[in-house]
């Protein structure tokens, strides 16, 4: 039995969208077993048949590995343990997908890289902003290549930041969110984008902001303005206006977590959570202070024995 555990992550960082991303210490946990039959337990049940993102990562996966090293038993046995809530913002379904190639992968003995693992998993996500720092941790960059392959890049960090995720008693899913986009953008709402989001990843780098904490704030604000998706998603947001308020007044700046309903509030020297005020909003909010996860998704030999072997 192996236990994997796959980061929450935060896509977009405000101007960085379907290209920047961070991961965070939240994680699905998946007990995992080779198994005949598919079993998932642990999961809400309107989730738990095969059309399920793990089984659908897994069965990918387990095609993709040669034939010689393809364990007997053909699917898997795997008990969750979701931490990451669902359709918030904080990359559940990157998760389960992960989760799953990664599942099929080691009960294989690990034939395939971790690049092997961004590659199916984005080609199922459609994006690879959450994939990527759930595979590979700490803040990344990446696009899909006009051939179709993924290529992500890690941003060095700087370790004076703070990330808490805002998440409200509501769901947006992420396909809605995409949807309420518009299909055309004018140039100067690109280039108002572009240019933040450049900035931002200096800035966010050892040294990269003001050491004045004042100023720092006040840049991490302007850098995590957006006209691609956040002013339309905002919208599906009530409490934006207001918790944005409260964050700036709290020293820190907030983003529309991928494609929300979580806000992620970035903060320098000290966690947002205590900070902010959160009675007297619309929905019920909860604060997360969260820190960056390193590293790719933790594999744990729970029997001491990898049944694959
Ligand atoms: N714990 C879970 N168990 C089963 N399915 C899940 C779980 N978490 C996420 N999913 C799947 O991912 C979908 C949510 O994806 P999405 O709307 O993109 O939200 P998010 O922003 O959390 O990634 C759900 O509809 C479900 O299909
Ligand atoms: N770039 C995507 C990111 C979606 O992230 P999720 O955590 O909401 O699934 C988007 O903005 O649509």
């Amino acid at each position: 039995m192996l236990r994997i555990k796959v980061p929450a992550t935060s896509a977009n960082l405000g101007p960085g969208f379907d290209t920047l991303g961070l991961a965070l210490a939240c994680y699905n946990t998946f007990d995992v077993a080779l198994s005949n039959e598919l079993e998932l337990t642990g999961i809400p049940c309107e989730f738990s048949g095969p059309d399920n993102l793990f089984a659908q990562a897994y069965a990918a996966t387990r095609e993709l590995i040669p034939a010689e090293k393809r364990p007997r038993q053909a699917s898997v046995k795997a008990h969750f343990q979701a931490d990451i809530p669902i359709s918030r913002g904080l990359g559940s379904s990157a998760a389960l997908l992960v989760g799953g190639a990664v599942a099929a992968n080691e009960l294989a003995g690990s034939p395939l890289s971790d690049d092997d693992i961004f590659q199916i998993c984005t080609r199922f996500e459609g994006h690879p902003d959450n994939v990527a720092p759930a595979v590979f941790g700490g803040m990344t960059a990446s696009f899909v290549a006009e051939d179709g392959v993924a290529i992500t890049s890690q941003i060095p960090m700087s370790d004076q930041l703070y990330f808490t995720a805002f998440i409200p008693d509501f769901a947006v899913p992420t396909a809605q969110a995409r949807a309420v986009m518009p299909r055309q953008l004018p140039v100067q709402d690109a280039v108002f984008s572009m240019s933040r989001a450049i900035s931002l990843i200096a800035a966010l780098g050892p040294g990269g902001l003001p050491a004045e904490p004042t100023q720092a704030a006040q840049r991490l604000r302007e850098l995590t303005k957006d006209k691609i998706h956040q002013p339309y998603r905002q919208r599906l947001i009530p409490d934006w206006p207001e918790l944005l308020k409260r964050v700036h007044q709290a020293g820190g700046a907030l983003a529309v977590s991928g494609s929300g309903s979580t806000c992620l509030g970035i903060s320098v020297g000290q966690p947002l959570g205590p900070q902010v005020d959160l009675a007297g909003l619309e929905a019920n909010w909860r604060a997360l202070d969260l820190p960056l996860h390193l590293g790719g998704p933790i594999v744990e030999d729970l029997a001491g024995e990898n049944e694959a072997k």
